[in-house]
């Protein structure tokens, strides 16, 4: 049953053919056998999954079992997960027991899903391949000397593999979406607001969205139902009701306006990236959508914006790891001074040295106007660019990175050229807007990902366009060789 979606394994589960406690005891041995290969976790929680299994079987006898009660998943290792090690992908973190679980993770635990194990990721979430987890790299399944994207590279070859239906990750610059696209799986970020970001390890506190990964557009549907939500411990959080995702996906195309922006079509995409765009709009269009190229004439900036506001508030998250209060500390320190010098410096890997370095600099006085206050302005008029856009159409549509996974190391010594990953994705972080992506064919062999972007808190319309799109085409049922 590995190659079920969450849909059909809610199926399954609501018919008697299959127990939580069977799924689960297979989801593990999977997860066992493809580890080695794959790395995608950090740590598997086999004892308190069984238990929960068994709980959620328990559940079901009594007659309160909802459509995620019983279906194994798991989290990104950037929430904190109650007596499970956090790492964040970090040494910084390696010996962290979370003392409580993150919202997500709490309201996923109460909606009845088995938690299997912490998924492998870029520290500190930044990156665009996991090569910069303390943990090693995680490896592709379509390719295993290619890259899963980052920073939630471990949840996305978890889905591709089948290890698990689903899995959590956060977005703070593509890292839901771009892993998911280099993976031929689903994944949203929702608006920014939408998701609780309490127990969330802090990344960039103003772009950070958690949201889910699965194989299809109804399966995020399930899972953000459950994630999303109101919740006073994040002041970031919008009180809104949570709407039936999945009750609202079977919706016709017919008038839906797709704009094309004509930037996310110019130099730097690989054509066989663009080629398969192309047929997927022309799917769409088959559909009924009406088609329309629009502008967003400051998306050429958004790289250098994040890569100002994003570094800044790490440098100031980051703060907290000091060898006292929080995280790894040095052996035998000398003094104050040695212990906070050793501490971090054996604590944090190189890019993250680097962000905290740029962001330092960037907030340093005499520079803070020229650099942050500048980027905070630009970032208004990426804004207004995607609110002007989304009055002419209702989605937006484009490739999700402008390339295939590539092979491991192929860009690690050269960070711009990492950071180049995320031209699609990252403005629609720092607008705050929802974006999916979803699978749409392949390119040397190698997944290529669909991007979707919708306007404030319509992630009803992201999901029901991609559910549509998957009736019509079956790239997202793909599995890779050897996994199938
Ligand atoms: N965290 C993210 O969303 C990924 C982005 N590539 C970064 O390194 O910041």
């Amino acid at each position: 049953m590995h190659t079920y979606t969450i849909a059909e394994l809610s199926a399954a589960l609501a018919a008697g053919e299959v127990s939580s406690v069977e799924l689960t005891e297979a989801t593990l041995a999977r997860i066992e056998r493809h580890q080695p290969a794959l790395n995608a976790f950090i740590t598997v929680t086999a004892e308190q999954a069984m238990a929960q299994a068994r709980a959620a079987d328990a559940r079901r006898a009594r007659g309160d079992a909802g459509p995620l009660t019983g279906v194994p998943i798991a989290h990104k290792d950037i929430f904190c997960t109650d007596g499970v090690r956090t790492s964040c992908g970090s040494r910084m973190l390696d010996s962290f027991i979370a003392p409580y679980d993150a919202f997500v993770v709490e309201r996923l635990r109460e909606a009845g899903a088995v938690m299997v194990g912490k998924t492998n990721m870029d520290e500190f979430a930044m990156g665009s391949s996991n090569e910069t987890s303390h943990y090693g790299p995680v490896r592709n399944p379509w390719d295993e000397d290619t890259v899963p994207g980052g920073s939630s590279g471990g949840s996305a070859a978890a889905v591709a593999a089948r290890l698990v239906p689903g899995a959590t990750g956060t977005d703070t610059g593509g890292s839901i979406r771009q892993p998911a696209a280099l993976c031929g799986i689903s994944g949203l970020k929702p608006t920014y607001g939408r998701v609780s970001r309490y127990g969330m390890i802090a990344f960039a506190s103003s772009l950070d969205q958690a949201g889910p990964m699965a194989a299809s557009a109804e399966d995020l549907a399930l899972m953000l139902e459950a994630m999303a939500g109101f919740d006073p411990r994040d002041s970031t959080c919008v009180e809104r009701p949570v709407p039936a995702y999945r009750e609202v996906l079977d919706q016709p195309l017919a008038g839906l306006r797709v704009g094309l922006p004509k930037e996310y079509f110019g130099e730097g995409l690989e054509p066989g990236v663009a080629a398969a765009v192309e047929a997927a709009v022309a799917e769409l269009r088959g559909l009924g959508a009406e088609i329309r190229e629009v502008s967003l004439p400051n998306s050429g900036l958004a790289v250098p914006v994040y890569y100002v506001i994003a570094p800044a508030e790490a440098s100031s998250n980051l703060s907290r790891y000091d060898g006292v209060r929080f995280g790894h500390r040095c052996e035998s320190p000398r003094d104050l001074e040695d212990l906070y010098k050793r501490s971090r410096g054996e604590g944090f890997g190189a890019e993250v040295k680097r962000r905290i370095m740029v962001g330092t600099y960037a907030l340093s006085a005499g520079y803070y106007d020229a650099y942050y206050l500048k980027a905070q302005q630009v970032r208004r008029m990426i804004r207004d660019d995607f609110v002007r856009a989304l009055e002419e159409v209702d989605v937006l549509v484009g490739p999700t990175a402008p390339g295939v996974a590539f092979a491991l190391g192929e860009k690690s010594d050269d960070p711009v050229q990492m950071y180049l990953q995320d031209i699609y994705t990252i403005a629609v972080n720092l607008a705050g807007l929802p974006g999916v992506s979803v699978p749409a064919g392949f390119a040397d062999g190698r997944p290529v990902g669909l991007q979707l972007i919708g306007n404030y808190f319509d992630e009803e319309r992201l999901l029901a366009v991609a559910h549509r799109f998957q009736q019509a085409t079956d790239w997202h049922r793909q599995v890779p060789e050897g996994y199938a």
